[in-house]
């Protein structure tokens, strides 16, 4: 839904149990144009597997995780080994580690073909992730919805993905918060969406 007021920066979009802070520029738009173009070239890009009742099964968007020093990292059942940091990732990473004010050692990259893929709900908190640490997310492309869902009362929360945005997700958001990437036919665009984290 479109807003008639820019969020504030500093504003918590999540009503309780959690602290989400948006920035709708953290980029500018020829910054964002460059990323989507080196980063889209430069990430090996691969369809996810995820195991779902003991079955491996592709999923349509592309991911790819980088992280210091090859940390392994478990997700959906998977354990994977990350790739070195490019040139690119570190100048993005450490732009987005003074605006946190933390540091982050590793980074599950997205790419969204169009809005035929997205993110089914679910929440950031496997056992690699430093409980209650924060996530980053940046994205750049197609602006897409991102909903935020309560897991007890099911109250939901939704902001717009603009392209050169910095979402931060922190505090016991993902405790208490389920998150999604809805589908939408209406975009042809691909999205690009970088999520930086805190590993054990
Ligand atoms: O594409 C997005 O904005 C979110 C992706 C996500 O939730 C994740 O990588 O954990
Ligand atoms: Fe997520």
């Amino acid at each position: 839904m479109l807003s008639l007021f820019p969020i504030s920066p500093d504003q918590n979009l999540l009503p309780y149990d959690g602290e989400v802070f948006y920035y709708a520029d953290f980029f500018t738009a020829q910054q964002s144009h460059e990323f989507l173009r080196i980063l889209t070239d430069e990430i090996p890009w691969k369809h996810d597997e995820v195991v779902i009742f003991g079955k491996v099964i592709q999923t349509l968007r592309k991911v790819a995780w980088y992280a210091d020093y090859e940390k392994p990292y478990t997700y959906s059942g998977r354990t994977k080994i990350g790739l070195p940091w490019t040139p690119t990732l570190l100048l993005i990473k450490s732009a987005i580690e003074k605006k946190a004010k933390i540091a982050f050692n590793g980074g599950l990259m997205n790419y969204y073909h169009d809005g035929n893929e997205g993110a089914s709900w679910h929440a950031d908190n496997e056992k690699t992730i430093i409980p209650n640490s924060c996530i980053a997310s940046v994205s750049f492309g197609a602006a897409r919805k991102f909903e935020f869902k309560h897991k007890q009362t099911e109250e939901k929360v939704s902001v717009t993905l603009a392209p050169g945005s910095l979402l931060l997700m922190q505090g016991t958001t993902q405790t208490h918060w389920i998150h999604a990437l809805p589908k939408s036919k209406k975009i042809m665009e691909p999205r690009l969406n970088l999520t930086f984290r805190q590993m054990i």
